[in-house]
């Protein structure tokens, strides 16, 4: 048994991705897990690390990780992210840790094996948050997911969005905004999404969201029944 597909949202820093999936993972208990990757970037205030598992060139090695205690099903437990060094992230590369990684307005970012283990032992949806470089290294695994492109109406929202969200410095605003402008190109090639949703009205997004993956949510939630 393969167990449901995973999905990858991807799209432009700021288009909505986190706040997309965590209404999804909100509104439906015990159907999806977070593929928590790794990253060199600072925390910010309010993001839960992966307690403990920043250890990474040791954990990586096994196959499950003990992301476990990451209790899915209660969202408030779900790390953002293992926060961890160039050094650490560079050493588990080289032992093929990870099924892919990307470097982001200046900082690493990978999906480790282990992240996509831990949610398919559990049986979720796995949803994976990757930039446009992750999309195009995942296509080259046999992961299978249903890619969805998270866009914003605009660039001038986009910026007005990050703005407010008071998380970036000038510098790596104008980063984001840069690596924002190649993503929207890259996202309108043909076959690269199989679905593209524009975020302006986020209630209206949303249920775009869940039509979409209407099928693999009820396919769980059967299974638990
Ligand atoms: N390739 C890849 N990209 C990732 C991964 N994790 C996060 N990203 C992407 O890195 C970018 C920056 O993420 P982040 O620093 O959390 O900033 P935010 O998207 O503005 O909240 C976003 O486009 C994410 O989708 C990963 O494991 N692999
Ligand atoms: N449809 C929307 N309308 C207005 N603001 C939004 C909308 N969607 C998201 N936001 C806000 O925009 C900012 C960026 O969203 P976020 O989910 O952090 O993006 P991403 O995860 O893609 O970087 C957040 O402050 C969020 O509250």
């Amino acid at each position: 048994m393969s167990g449901p597909r995973p999905v990858v949202l991807s799209g432009p820093s700021g288009a909505g991705k986190s706040t997309l999936m965590k209404m999804l993972m909100k509104d439906h208990e015990g159907v999806f897990g977070f593929s928590v990757s790794h990253t060199t970037r600072n925390p910010r205030p309010g993001e839960e690390d992966g307690k403990g598992l920043n250890k990474l060139p040791m954990l990586l090695g096994a196959t499950l990780l003990p992301v476990a205690d990451l209790d899915s099903s209660l969202f408030k437990h779900v790390a953002d992210y293992h926060f961890t060094t160039r050094e650490a992230m560079q050493e588990a590369l080289e032992r093929g840790d990870f099924i892919e990684n990307a470097e982001f307005s200046g900082n690493m970012y990978g999906t480790s094996k282990a992240a996509i283990e831990d949610v398919k032992a559990k049986n979720l949806i796995c949803i994976l948050d990757v930039d446009i470089q992750g999309v195009k290294r995942i296509k080259e695994t046999d992961l299978d997911p249903i890619y969805i492109s998270i866009q914003p109406p605009s660039m001038e929202i986009l910026e007005k969005r990050l703005r407010d969200r008071q998380t970036e410095t000038e510098e790596s605003l104008q980063k984001r905004l840069e690596a924002a402008r190649v993503d929207m190109e890259l996202s309108k090639e043909p076959g690269v999404f199989d679905v593209v949703i524009i975020n302006d009205d986020l209630d209206r997004a949303y249920e775009e969201l869940k039509d979409i993956l209407n099928e693999e949510i009820k396919k769980v939630q059967e299974a638990k029944s």
